[in-house]
């Protein structure tokens, strides 16, 4: 089949890519020049293990080809994807200029039959509204599918290629058949839905895996007060099915591009038809208090930060991605920086993006995660990238002024912990190495 991407992002070069590499002849489409010329340059505008080969194996095998003309490569495909942004109005809502915009000019462009395709996540109602936009601008027909992407950064590729599910919102019957061949070979496991309920079960899924996480974020800040072990629990009750063991990892929170711009959302749809959705609001409150504890572990250990020299491991929301939006690094840094300490900084991709957005004369940029260990008061370990797994702690703990360890994603074993010196603080565990964070008179209580 012949397709045109419309946005070059995570979610429209991977899927292009895996597409053209399912067999279709796929023209990827951005505005952004820039992009374009990199990527016939076969380098690639976002980080994601893998890309790179894959462009270039599908580019000489003439499956893929890359243009900033929406006009010509509309015209020259039968399907039409479309994957451009949707981000945050100041007020939550989704901001849905781009998706319009596109539109419009999918509109313009057309001269003959299309199937317009939305991966992008966009508030239910919306495919409705592109076909009123499309069809101000055209007299051809054309039919509307929701099609909404659940790969995650960092395994985007591994998650398109086999994903659990594919979910197809349509209205027309007929494209039933079309939608099973387009998808064949990703997974059999293909759910048609009609488009409204295509499109909430995206924010539905991601709401409820932020749930998930802000769900067990409570309750290792329960655990450690009762002297539990939230990795133990998780364990526990990721055992049973009906619950399932993924996203119960405790930490500083989810950040990234999507849970808190679709977490948000959700709250303003239903909010829209007046249901104040009040388990999603503490979920979205939990989560921002949540990064907040690495400060208070600091002030445990170290007291006033004034003067602290602290190194912070990590700044990318999550592993494996150079991507840095709503990070919860970010102000974790900046709380930092107000309370005068100078921070250290490390990650082994992201700290270009994140320098661009924010930066400090109390900042110091390192090479190395040593680096900013040495002399540091403390060391904050903010994103699980492997790296930090391996690190010999022993020979870090006798390069720092002080021996503190705050790690805000459970990456340390006890083992590792043992006899290194450090006083080791994580999430929802024990303390181990230094003070308890179990108060037997809380335990008492209970
Ligand atoms: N980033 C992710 O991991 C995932 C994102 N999504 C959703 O997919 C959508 C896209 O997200 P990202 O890939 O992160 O987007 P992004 O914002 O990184 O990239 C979108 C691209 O679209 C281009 N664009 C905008 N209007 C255009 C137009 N009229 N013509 C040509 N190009 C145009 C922009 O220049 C930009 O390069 C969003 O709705 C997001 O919520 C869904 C699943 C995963
Ligand atoms: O709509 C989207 O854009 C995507 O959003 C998430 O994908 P992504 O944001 O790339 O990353 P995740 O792996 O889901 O992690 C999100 C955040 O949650 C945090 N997290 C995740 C899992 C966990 O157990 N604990 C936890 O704190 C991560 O550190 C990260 O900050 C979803 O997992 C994808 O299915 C979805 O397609």
């Amino acid at each position: 089949m012949k397709l045109a991407v419309i946005g070059t992002g995570y979610v429209g070069l991977v899927s292009g890519v895996c597409f053209a590499l399912n067999g279709n002849q796929v023209i990827c489409v951005d505005k952004d020049a820039e992009k374009i010329s990199k990527l016939n340059q076969m380098e690639s505008p976002i980080y994601e293990p893998g890309i790179e080969a894959l462009i270039e194996m599908n580019t000489q095998e003439g499956r893929l080809s890359f243009s900033a003309d929406l006009r010509d490569s509309v015209r020259r495909s039968d399907i039409v994807i479309l994957a451009v942004g949707t981000p945050s109005l100041p007020g939550g809502e989704a901001d849905l200029r781009y998706i319009e915009g596109a539109a419009a000019e999918i509109g313009q462009a057309m001269e003959g039959y299309k199937i317009i395709m939305t991966k992008s996540t966009v508030p239910v109602g919306t495919n409705e509204k592109i076909r009123q936009i499309i069809s101000t601008h055209t007299r051809h027909p054309f039919d509307v599918v929701s099609a909404p992407e659940f790969l995650r950064e960092g395994s985007a590729i591994q998650d398109t290629l086999h994903p659990d599910r594919i979910i197809v919102g349509l209205d027309n019957p007929a494209l039933e058949p079309l939608m099973r061949e387009l998808h064949q070979g990703f997974t059999d496991n293909i759910f048609v839905t009609d488009i409204r309920s295509a499109e909430m079960i995206k924010y539905a899924s991601n709401a409820f895996l932020a749930t998930k996480i802000s769900f067990i974020n409570e309750i290792a800040n329960i655990c450690e007060k009762v002297g539990a072990d939230v990795t133990e629990v998780a364990q526990g009750m990721g055992m049973d099915r009906r619950i399932g063991s993924s996203f119960l990892q405790a930490g500083i929170g989810y950040g990234g591009s999507c849970f808190p711009k679709d977490t948000n959302a959700l709250i303003q749809i239903a909010g829209n038809v007046d249901y104040e959705f009040k388990l999603l609001e503490s979920v979205v409150e939990v989560n921002k208090g949540q990064r907040f504890m690495i400060i208070s572990k600091l002030h445990e250990s170290l007291g006033s930060l004034r003067g602290a020299v602290i190194g912070v491991w990590g700044l990318a929301f999550k592993p494996n991605t150079d991507d840095v939006r709503e990070a919860p690094a970010r102000e974790i840094v900046e709380a930092l920086v107000a309370e005068g300490a100078t921070v250290k900084l490390y990650d082994p991709i992201a700290a270009d993006n994140f320098r661009q957005q924010y930066d400090h004369p109390q900042l110091r940029w390192c090479g190395l995660p040593e680096e900013a260990a040495a002399g540091s008061d403390a060391i904050c370990l903010l994103t699980d990238w492997s790296v930090f797994k391996d690190i010999d702690l022993h020979g870090l703990a006798e390069s720092m002024r002080r021996q503190v360890l705050i790690d805000g994603r459970n990456v340390y074993s006890k083992e590792q912990i043992e006899g290194t010196g450090l006083e080791y603080h994580s999430v929802g565990r024990p303390q181990m190495g230094g003070l308890s964070g179990y108060s037997p008179s809380v335990a008492g209580a209970v």
